[in-house]
């Protein structure tokens, strides 16, 4: 389990955390905003609609290492469509968020993906895609089953999450930084040293990143 912000659990590694860019994508008023600023200040309250680009970091203490995520929280209004993938440059990692009472931020999560693939080589950034809102559950219009069976079509991560009632907000980053520190591992440890140069290597074939939760 990873410590946020908290003093090293002894014999964790003293070394300088490493730093992961990551990018937070989706429709407008899907809660991209609204979970990074409940991951990182655990506060949720009115927030106006991001323009272009907001910016946060946060240091995990995982148990075998600290790792320091830069978070880019992109616009997801139509108008900023065209300058988002300029922050998309560097990543690491993306959460590819929907709003579960919207089918449409479901449907244009694809559009989002598509984006983002345009930009990477295949299985060279840690991807979750992330259904918030479920404290709407009554109003839901897409459902669990539908959001996990895309994300295994597509080798995604995948969770559902509320930033309202801060259920499974912490989840979410903690499995993308454990995804992320695996991957390090498998690859040659002379390699090691600067994480945007380690993480542009293919997962391990037959592998496929798993993880699905209400
Ligand atoms: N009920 C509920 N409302 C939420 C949740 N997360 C966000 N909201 C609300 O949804 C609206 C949009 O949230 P934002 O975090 O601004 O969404 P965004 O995806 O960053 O929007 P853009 O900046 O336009 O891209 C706000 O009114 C939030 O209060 C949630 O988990 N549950």
């Amino acid at each position: 389990m990873a410590q946020a912000d908290r003093t090293p659990q002894p014999g964790a590694s003293l070394s300088p955390p490493r730093v992961f860019k990551l990018v937070l994508l989706g429709s407008g008023s899907v809660g991209k905003s609204s979970l990074a600023l409940r991951y990182v200040k655990n506060d949720f309250k009115s927030i106006l609609p991001t323009v272009g680009c907001a910016f946060f970091t946060k240091v995990v203490h995982m148990e075998s290492a600290s790792l320091k995520f830069e978070i880019w929280d992109t616009a997801g209004q139509e108008k900023y469509h065209s300058v988002c993938h300029l922050y998309f440059r560097g990543a690491n990692a993306a959460l590819l968020v929907y709003d579960i009472t919207s089918k449409d931020s479901f449907l244009r999560a694809r559009h989002w993906l598509k984006d983002l693939e345009s930009e990477f080589l295949p299985g060279e950034v840690v991807v979750m895609l992330v259904g918030n809102k479920t404290d709407l559950s009554e109003a839901r219009e897409v459902t669990f089953e539908e959001g996990k069976e895309f994300a295994e079509s597509k080798k995604l991560l995948f969770m559902e999450a509320s930033a309202k009632l801060n259920h499974q907000v912490t989840e979410i980053f903690d499995a993308v930084a454990q995804e992320l520190l695996q991957r390090e591992e498998r690859v040659d440890p002379t390699q090691r040293g600067d994480p945007r140069l380690t993480l542009n290597q293919a997962p391990h074939p037959g592998r496929q990143a798993k993880c699905c939760a209400r």
